[in-house]
């Protein structure tokens, strides 16, 4: 569905952000998008809605360039920035301006949602805390339907309890026509949500695998006497907590956190195993 392909870029007079990343999105899938402060995620983000300008390279959406800006383009895909300004307006008068830009927007879905999260149709958005905004533009990028949606840090400025009904509504919105990118730091609010893990590091794709991939081929849990001298990767923190090749271990649940630091400290050790 979403393909990048060479893509180049850095800032004027910055180091390079992408050297040529190639990677490839699939419908039916949640892709979490991981890197360090500062690795290219949103950027990559914006690259991928034609928002900026790739040196080198290109993405395409259904075969068609992104960076175009197509109508027919736009019409596909959603972008939640992590930072945005929404206008002073109603939020029915949002909807009622913008929705006419994606032919299977839902109004049922967005008022369900925009209920859902305890808001009401006549308010100001302007009146609005940051939280409250970032749950309008949430819903109406579900509401969308667009086969590609993409959110930059969803979950910051949600509470606690809004998180947790995040997770639940993006998981119910996912289908087999849709794919979702989701560049976030909080690994805890995704878990069990994201299907596929891509890790930027030094501008290059270092890791890219399914987390079924992940889940048949290395184990996650705690360090034990029996398993001290197969330990891939491990941390301290908790009590500890090891990954090991799976071989005969039973199936274990995978542990983002620990997965992210583990491809980090090794990338090569990682993917080698996967390969296999
Ligand atoms: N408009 C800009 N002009 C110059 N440099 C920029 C600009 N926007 C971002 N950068 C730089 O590009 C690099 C990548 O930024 P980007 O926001 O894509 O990273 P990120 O992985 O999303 O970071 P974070 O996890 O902190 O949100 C950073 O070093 C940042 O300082």
């Amino acid at each position: 569905m979403l393909n990048c392909k060479q893509l180049q870029f850095n800032y004027p007079k910055s180091r390079p952000i992408l050297k040529s990343v190639d990677l490839n999105f699939g419908s039916g899938n949640i892709y979490g998008l991981f890197g360090k402060n500062g690795e290219g995620k949103s950027t990559l983000m914006k690259l991928v809605c034609g928002l900026l300008t790739p040196e080198f390279g290109y993405c395409t959406l259904f075969g068609e360039s992104t960076h175009a800006r197509s109508v027919q383009t736009l019409k596909d895909l959603f972008f939640i920035p992590e930072d945005f300004e929404l206008p002073a307006l109603p939020i029915y008068t949002f909807e009622k301006i913008n929705s006419v830009f994606y032919p299977n927007f839902s109004r049922e879905h967005f008022y369900t949602l925009i209920e859902e999260f305890r808001l009401y149709r006549k308010q100001d958005i302007s009146k609005l805390s940051f939280g409250q905004k970032k749950k309008v533009l949430i819903a109406f990028g579900l509401a969308t339907n667009t086969p590609l949606l993409l959110l930059d840090e969803p979950t910051n400025g949600l509470d606690i309890p809004s998180k947790s009904q995040f997770r639940k509504i993006l998981a119910s919105s996912i289908n087999e026509d849709k794919c979702i990118i989701i560049s976030t730091h909080q690994v805890r609010d995704l878990h069990s949500l994201i299907d596929h893990m891509v890790i930027l590091d030094n501008a290059q794709v270092i890791f890219n695998q399914s987390l079924s991939t992940v889940s048949d081929a290395l184990w996650f849990g705690r360090p034990s006497k029996e398993n001290e001298s197969e330990v891939l990767f491990s941390e301290s923190t908790f009590g500890g907590r090891v990954i090991l090749n799976r071989e005969f271990q039973e199936e274990s649940e995978v542990d983002l956190e620990l997965l992210f630091n583990g491809v980090l400290s090794n990338p090569e050790k990682i993917n080698s195993i996967l390969k296999n």
